[in-house]
């Protein structure tokens, strides 16, 4: 089965708040985006996935993702926050592709492999809809649904529990960790440095931590 995912991204002046204990206002922006842009390119990278539409009004964002191969989708005119825009982002996706299977994937998962997003995924084409848990075992950083099935996104506080209620079964195929590995924090970043990141967050961070780069990802 091939998937199409919907990443979403709110405004790079606003975006990772909770890396103010790691990064500066001024790096916060930069990061965001190095994070996403990591994220697309190892997604488009990844054999099960067909494309990548980001929902997204930041115009840096939409240019710098654009050029990596993802569509750029603007927000609802209606707004609605991170659920609305990803049930926008899925219903733009099948208004192109009726019977495809889509899936959101957090943004923020700067040492994503294709190899164990690949994982993921052939797990999720055996359910209507699923989902991973977060590294933290409380939030939620894919959500799939099968063809035919809607995606219904309950993202946020303590998602892993509300789309569990909803319905969506839980994935938990071995060696994943590149996939649930979201970066809200400082404690986050340096294991998802650990893991290995991929090269624009990579740079950055080489700038943050007094710790130094860790070897890329491979
Ligand atoms: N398109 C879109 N994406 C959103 C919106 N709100 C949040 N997101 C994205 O959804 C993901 C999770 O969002 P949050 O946890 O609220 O924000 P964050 O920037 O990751 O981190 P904090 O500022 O620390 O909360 C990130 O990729 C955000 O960029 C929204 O209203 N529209
Ligand atoms: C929105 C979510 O992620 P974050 O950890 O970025 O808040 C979530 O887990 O549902």
């Amino acid at each position: 089965m091939h998937w199409t995912l919907v990443i979403p991204l709110k405004p790079l002046a606003r975006a990772k708040s909770r890396l103010s204990d790691a990064a500066s206002d001024g790096l916060r922006p930069g990061l965001a985006l190095a994070f996403a842009q990591d994220t697309v390119a190892a997604a488009l990278a990844c054999p099960a996935v067909r494309g990548v539409a980001v929902v997204t009004d930041d115009a840096l964002a939409g240019r710098e993702l654009g050029a990596l191969g993802a569509r750029v989708v603007p927000e609802a005119p209606s707004g609605g926050g991170l659920n609305a825009a990803l049930a926008h982002g899925a219903s733009v996706v099948r208004r192109a592709r009726p019977d495809g299977a889509v899936a959101a994937l957090n943004a923020d998962l700067p040492a994503l492999r294709p190899a164990e997003l690949a994982r993921v995924l052939e797990a999720a084409a055996e359910f209507p809809r699923s989902f991973l848990p977060d590294a933290a075992g409380i939030g939620t950083t894919l959500l799939a649904a099968s063809p035919g099935r809607e995606l219904r996104p309950e993202f946020g506080v303590d998602s892993r529990a509300r789309h569990a209620a909803s319905g969506a079964v839980e994935l938990l195929p071995a060696d994943v960790d590149s996939v649930r590995q979201d970066v809200d924090t400082g404690a986050d970043l340096r294991a998802a440095l650990s893991l290995g990141v991929g090269p624009r967050t990579a740079a950055l961070a080489a700038l943050l931590l007094p710790a130094g780069p860790r070897p890329l990802r491979r």
